[in-house]
């Protein structure tokens, strides 16, 4: 995937000539590639950047493509006008797209706040018809070859770029294709490995080799050394340490090997951006590239933060005819509609601003929030002109788009009651001008701002316009029964598809690296309160155990996948079951508090010395993980905290689940997961502490309350017996902190905000404390 920094368009750029009040040019010159395909230019070569760019931007057209339906068809597709707001010569080609058009700046505001009918007028009469079945998704936006394309006509082997090639396929006479087709230039990577010092590389592994050596010792002592006064104590700790210990290294092992890679931008200008006898000019031959964004629930996902993504997309640096931005909606929501139609609008002025003043993010949300000086670097006179003209426009997108629920019920309302006048109207007629005996039902419809119903889910869904079933969506028909579909395509039925699709594809011998720019190529957005992000969790556990027990088990896996792949799926697979072990392991220091009893006899030296040895190794393991990964230790205590509350919760349910599935065919849904709309620029975690109650947490409150019990019942009897053991209540109490250290997080969310927290814990903890050990006290009385 292309990122940001990879593309040097800079130079194109500098050699840019004046070009306002130059007539918008449909298609500037376009060349043959050597693959015999016509290429368009990016009249984004031509783009003025110096001049003003306040929404009359002739340079920039996004073309919006909205499938067909039954409620909203389109008018004929009115050509020529297409082709003179567009950039690229577009003929229906075999994937049936006919027409396509820029959308243009709204020119008016709609009284309701939402799109104007008469900018509808502009934009959507001019919407693209799509004659075929076929998806859009195939069409190759640049008129370059379009691999995908081919593999599908051809029903051809995979074998591009990083794909496996294989050995006896290369006559891929089909077509009359070659190989040489898809080799223009002789193959050079693109990108560079980065060595890791061995400085930091070979301490990291010693520490592992050590901390191994260290479990092994230690897990062969614990079964040496049972503790004959509590056998089950022993005997069930030592299952879960050594159940610990294998889940560490297959964690652990593919981390081993670490390659950073950077992007060589001399060879990607090399191989790019060249003269060469078939570009003369050296223009940029970057590939392209379609991104796809999706959505499913406009309350889940607020449209606000979807439309920054889109922006974001929109202002990659990358030559604009190039890059595609798709966006799903299976929920089909006019409010998504219409808010990502205000961000293509508002795109207009974004995406130039972005370019003229190099502007990093390009998030426009996440710009304005950067709490660093704006102006720093910026050597243009006009930035803090423009960069105050952009925040106000962005502030009244911000007020269109939060309007929209608003505009968009009102619109509905008013039309609705047209309906149901003209209606009445209508059957007062029919019955001779007389006094209607019975009430007129109109259907309560949803409005699109051109007076059509909305093709997609109404407010009020009646047939056809449900969620999920609307009419004349687009279909996926591309890759149902497809071999596209199912060689290439996104794998379905289920909840985790990104493991799945990538395990299928690294199964068939694709090659995988991993790049992690230094500024972030993506960003996602996660939900912020522990509720949704344990539900989040839930679903990713349920995926796994969903294919560990599938044929997409990693030990059924081809010989094609290597072997630490093959270790990092098997961990993929197993990590929730992980959850069994750490449930009972979180209940053993209780279950020692209270039977006085402990995993191991006594707590003798090398019991001590292991302990240590592997609990030290850890800590400096991960803190060398931390130091690269740029998080801070803070970061990595609250993730170690959430192993242990989602591990307790979440990924033991998602066992369950997994389970009852397998045994008894219960299908598991996937839940959309909530994503913070960070609303409240103050405080980013306002959320966080936002517990909607869920069955998951009964398990994590379990542990804490029994723990919390035991250590008052455990510290209660040694106090008041005749002849403390402390050393009984050393390891018991010890192990306890530990588990409830981890709950904490747990604990002060289910108390409330973070002010409130300490008063009511120790009030509470207080509380069953004395209860508890009064009980115990009169249950049990002391010694003597
Ligand atoms: O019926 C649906 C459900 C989800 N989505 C989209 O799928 C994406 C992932 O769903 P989300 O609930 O956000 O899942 P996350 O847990 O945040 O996402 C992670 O986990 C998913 C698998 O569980 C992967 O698909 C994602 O790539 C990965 O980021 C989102 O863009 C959704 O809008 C749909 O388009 N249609």
């Amino acid at each position: 995937m292309a990122t940001s920094s990879t593309s040097p368009k800079k130079s194109s750029l500098a050699s840019s000539t004046s070009s306002v009040g130059r007539p918008p040019q449909a298609v500037k010159f376009g060349r043959r590639t050597s693959s015999g395909r016509v290429l368009s230019l990016s009249r984004d070569d031509d783009m003025d950047l110096s001049g003003d760019f306040s929404g009359n931007n002739d340079y920039i057209n996004y073309t919006v493509l909205m499938p067909p339906t039954p409620d909203n068809q389109p008018m004929e597709a009115s050509s020529g006008d297409a082709a003179s707001a567009d950039s690229k010569p577009d003929a229906p080609g075999p994937y049936g797209v006919s027409a396509r058009v820029g959308m243009t700046r709204r020119v008016g505001n709609d009284q309701e706040g939402g799109i104007s009918g008469a900018a509808m007028e502009g934009m959507d009469r001019r919407m693209s018809v799509m004659q075929s079945n076929k998806s859009i998704l195939l069409r190759s936006q640049t008129g370059d070859f379009d691999h995908n394309r081919w593999l599908f006509e051809t029903k051809g082997t995979y074998g591009i770029g990083n794909a496996f090639w294989s050995k006896d396929d290369d006559d891929y006479g089909h077509d009359g294709m070659s190989m040489s087709d898809f080799l223009d230039k002789p193959w050079k990577p693109l990108t560079r490995k980065l060595q890791i010092p061995a400085g930091i590389l070979s301490p990291y592994r010693l520490l592992v080799v050590i901390r191994l050596i260290g479990l092994i010792l230690f897990i062969s002592w614990r079964i040496r050394n049972p503790n004959r006064d509590a056998m089950w104590l022993w005997g069930l700790s030592t299952v879960c340490e050594t159940w610990f210990a294998f889940s560490w290294l297959l964690d652990q092992l593919p981390k081993l090997n670490p390659i950073n890679r950077s992007t060589d931008l001399a060879a990607l200008h090399d191989k790019f951006e060249q003269p060469s006898p078939a570009n003369p000019h050296g223009r940029s031959d970057l590939p392209g590239v379609d991104v796809f964004v999706s959505t499913a629930d406009p309350e889940k996902e607020p449209p606000l933060v979807t439309a920054n993504t889109i922006l974001s997309i929109l202002a990659v640096e990358y030559p604009v005819e190039k890059l595609s931005c798709y966006i799903s909606d299976d929920g089909a929501a006019i409010l998504t509609f219409e808010a990502m139609a205000e961000a293509v609008n508002f795109a207009e002025v974004w995406v130039p601003f972005c370019r003229k003043h190099n502007i990093e993010p390009r998030n426009p949300d996440s710009y304005f929030s950067l709490k660093s000086d704006p102006t720093k670097n910026k050597k243009r006179p006009d930035f803090v002109k423009d960069r105050r003209w952009i925040k106000r426009e962005y502030d009244e997108f911000k007020v269109r788009i939060n309007g929209l629920p608003e505009a968009i019920r009102r619109r509905c309302e008013t039309h609705n009651n047209n309906e149901e006048m003209k209606e009445k109207k209508l059957a007062r007629e029919k019955n001779g001008g007389a006094p209607l005996t019975e009430p007129v039902k109109v259907v309560k419809a949803t409005w699109m701002a051109d007076g059509t119903h909305w093709p997609g889910t109404w407010y009020s869904p009646i047939a056809d316009h449900f969620k999920g079933d609307h009419a004349g969506i687009l279909q996926h028909r591309y890759e149902d029964k497809t071999e596209w579909g199912d060689r290439i395509g996104w794998i379905y039925g289920s909840v985790t598809e990104d493991v799945v699709t990538g395990y299928r594809m690294h199964n068939r011998g694709w090659r995988s690296v991993y790049c992690i720019t230094k500024r972030d190529a993506f960003r996602g957005s996660a939900p912020i309160n522990l509720t949704d992000r344990l539900h989040q969790v839930l679903r990713w556990a349920t995926g796994s155990v969903e294919i560990f027990f599938s044929r997409n088990n990693v030990l059924l896996a081809s010989r094609r996948l290597k072997f630490l792949q093959r270790i990092a799926y098997l961990n993929v697979g197993i990590y929730p079951f992980t959850s069994i072990f750490l449930v009972v392991y979180c209940f053993l220091p209780a279950l020692s508090l209270l039977t006085g009893q402990f995993i191991v006899q006594s707590l003798n030296t090398a019991f001590l010395f292991y302990l240590l040895t592997i609990t030290i190794t850890l800590a400096l393991l991960a803190l060398l993980e931390v130091k690269w990964s740029g998080i801070g230790l803070e970061e990595w205590w609250r993730n170690e905290q959430f192993w242990v509350i989602g591990g307790s919760s979440a990924h033991l349910a998602a066992v369950l689940q997994g389970l009852l599935k397998v045994l008894a065919g219960i299908e598991i849904q996937f839940t959309l997961t909530s994503k913070s709309a960070a609303e409240d620029e103050e405080d980013i975690f306002a959320d966080l502490y936002v517990i909607k109650w869920t069955s998951l947490f009964i398990m994590p409150l379990t542990i804490m309350v029994v723990n919390i019990v035991a250590l008052v019942i455990g510290i209660s009897r040694t106090v008041y017996s005749v002849l403390p053991q402390w050393n009984k209540l050393v390891g018991g109490s010890f192990f306890s902190f530990w588990v409830l250290s981890h709950m904490y997080p747990f604990a002060k969310g289910l108390m409330g905000r973070r002010g409130r927290m300490p008063t009511i814990v120790y009030v509470w903890t207080g509380l069953i404390s004395i209860t508890v050990s009064l009980l115990w006290i009169s249950v049990s009385p002391p010694d003597g």
